[in-house]
């Protein structure tokens, strides 16, 4: 299978103090990627060289020929003076018809938000909106930079089923950015850890056990994501087919 996108051995920012160090990252058809790292690390710079918006001092990034991406930005201020409707926001830049505004509400959990103020809308309901923008398109792969920035622990776990459902219906592929790790490793098919370099990468399982990813982040978050697992099977599986039954050391 080749990869939508991929990148081989970039570097950025000056010489003497790099901000990514021989980075290399793909993201194949279908699969959600999440890339965690500390403040700093380099993951929105990171995702910004994926996508084309900056350039690499040295290395490479190709992505497939007509790679169609959608975007979720990490928020988006708009100016409360200026009233849109959420029907409005969405044609913007590209005017879409009623059917496909429709269809990518209700996609992304703002149905019935059509006729509502921008402006008015709650956190969650305006991230759903960014999200049914960049559904608009039918993207390959969608992109999101810490998308639930601003939700509670509740709307952080919902945004991301909707992100896993979304990825099931419209078989795209996800690269994402998080700071929450233990809800967002257990929608993720594979977790690069970042930091300036890649530290380590694999399954959650894997990753949350890697001592890289232990000294960065501590050993908190790995009790977390075998109960949330736990449970996300059971919601999906029904007949405990799946049981993930993990048991972290609790030493660090
Ligand atoms: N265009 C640029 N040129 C040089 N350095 C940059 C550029 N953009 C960002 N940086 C630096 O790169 C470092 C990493 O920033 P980045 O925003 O990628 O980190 P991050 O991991 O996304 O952080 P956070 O978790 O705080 O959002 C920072 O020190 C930043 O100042």
């Amino acid at each position: 299978m080749s990869a939508l996108l991929s990148a081989r051995g970039l570097e950025f920012g000056p010489r003497e103090a790099p901000v990514l160090r021989d980075v290399s990252l793909h993201v194949d058809p279908g699969e959600i990627v999440t890339l965690v790292g500390p403040n700093g690390s380099g993951k929105s710079t990171l995702l910004r060289l994926m996508i084309g918006a900056l350039s690499p001092r040295r290395g490479k990034v190709t992505r497939t020929r007509g790679l169609r991406i959608g975007y979720v930005p990490q928020s988006l201020v708009l100016d409360a003076s200026l009233p849109i409707t959420v029907r409005r926001f969405l044609d913007l830049p590209l005017r879409v018809d009623d059917d496909a505004a429709e269809a990518a509400l209700a996609q992304s959990g703002a149905g019935g938000l059509a006729g509502r103020q921008m402006a008015a809308l709650s956190g969650g309901q305006f991230q759903r909106v960014l999200l049914a923008r960049a559904v608009l398109n039918r993207p390959q792969l969608l992109i999101l930079d810490e998308p639930t920035q601003g939700l509670d622990q509740p709307g952080q776990a919902a945004f991301y089923r909707r992100i896993a459902a979304l990825r099931s219906e419209m078989g795209c592929a996800v690269l994402m950015v998080s700071h929450e790790l233990h809800v967002v490793m257990s929608a993720s098919d594979r977790v690069v850890c970042l930091n300036g370099h890649i530290c380590c990468e694999g399954t959650p399982e894997v990753v949350s056990a890697a001592p890289a990813y232990r000294e960065l982040f501590g050993t908190g978050t790995g009790g977390q994501l075998a109960l949330y697992r736990h449970e996300h099977d059971h919601a999906h599986e029904g007949g405990g087919a799946a049981h993930h039954h993990h048991h972290p050391h609790a030493e660090g």
